[in-house]
């Protein structure tokens, strides 16, 4: 049986662990990043990543719903704002729509989610599940990824914004407000976990659990390269662009 870490230990593993199997290695994000997208594959991108936007305040709301603890609930209920918005604040999905309008979809082919690759549904499902089903502790880590999502956040917008003519920092105003939300989210959540995996067994579950938000995050990515760059293969139903 593996021993049980010191917290900086668990938090080194967990970098570790980004540092091999984030997104930001994919081959579509770095086509996406630098410049290689053709319009139609970011059109795919943006139209399959509006799913994961829009189910994640479901999450969140879940693993409120089960959270015995005011303060744990307090701060995750931010989460829900961020992404809902106010009555006064537009939230997050509404800014991701603002790029799906620059693209040029139309918002019923997006909110409809009718054009998804079928694998974007079942991964993002996977998630919801996974954060409903599990321990406290499992659900809080699984947002564990956002420790990485401020480097890859920039690096979108920086290359997105100097590679295609018809991406405006309006376009991608969902990206400009993000990156301190995550390292505030992610803050909280690492220490968390570095505060109640007190057990070889729990720290195990937290590792396992950022190993598997990484594949729900890799296998959207592989999809949408399946589809939409090689080998093309676009399943039935899924969004086909034009001309
Ligand atoms: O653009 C990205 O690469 C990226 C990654 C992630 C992530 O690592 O899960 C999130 C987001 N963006 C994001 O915008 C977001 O709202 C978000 C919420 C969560 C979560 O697990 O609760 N991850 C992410």
């Amino acid at each position: 049986m593996t021993r049980l870490l010191t917290p900086d230990e668990l938090e080194s593993r967990l970098r570790e662990l980004g540092a091999a199997r984030y997104h930001n290695l994919h081959p579509f994000h770095r086509m996406l990043h630098s410049g290689r997208s053709s319009k139609a594959q970011v059109q795919a991108w943006a139209l399959n990543r509006y799913y994961y936007q829009s189910m994640i305040p479901l999450k969140d709301a879940s693993l409120i719903g089960r959270c015995e603890d005011p303060v744990l609930r307090r701060e995750w209920r931010r989460r829900l704002e961020d992404h809902d918005g106010t009555d006064t604040h537009p939230g997050g999905i509404e800014r991701w729509l603002k790029l799906t309008d620059g693209l040029g979809l139309a918002r019923e082919l997006v909110t409809s989610t009718r054009a998804l690759l079928p694998t974007t549904r079942f991964a993002v499902q996977a998630y919801v599940h996974f954060v409903r089903e599990r321990s406290l502790l499992e659900a809080v880590a699984s947002c564990l990824t956002e420790m990485f999502s401020p480097q890859i956040i920039s690096e979108r917008m920086e290359g997105m914004l100097a590679h295609y003519d018809y991406i405006t920092p309006e376009t991608l105003s969902y990206f400009a407000k993000r990156p301190p939300q995550a390292r505030r989210d992610a803050h909280f959540a690492l220490d968390y976990v570095k505060r109640h995996a007190r057990t070889p067994e729990q720290q195990q579950a937290v590792i396992d659990t950022l190993t598997f938000k990484c594949d729900v995050l890799w296998s959207m990515l592989d999809a949408l390269h399946h589809a939409y760059v090689s080998p093309g293969l676009i399943p039935p139903g899924a969004f086909v662009p034009e001309g």
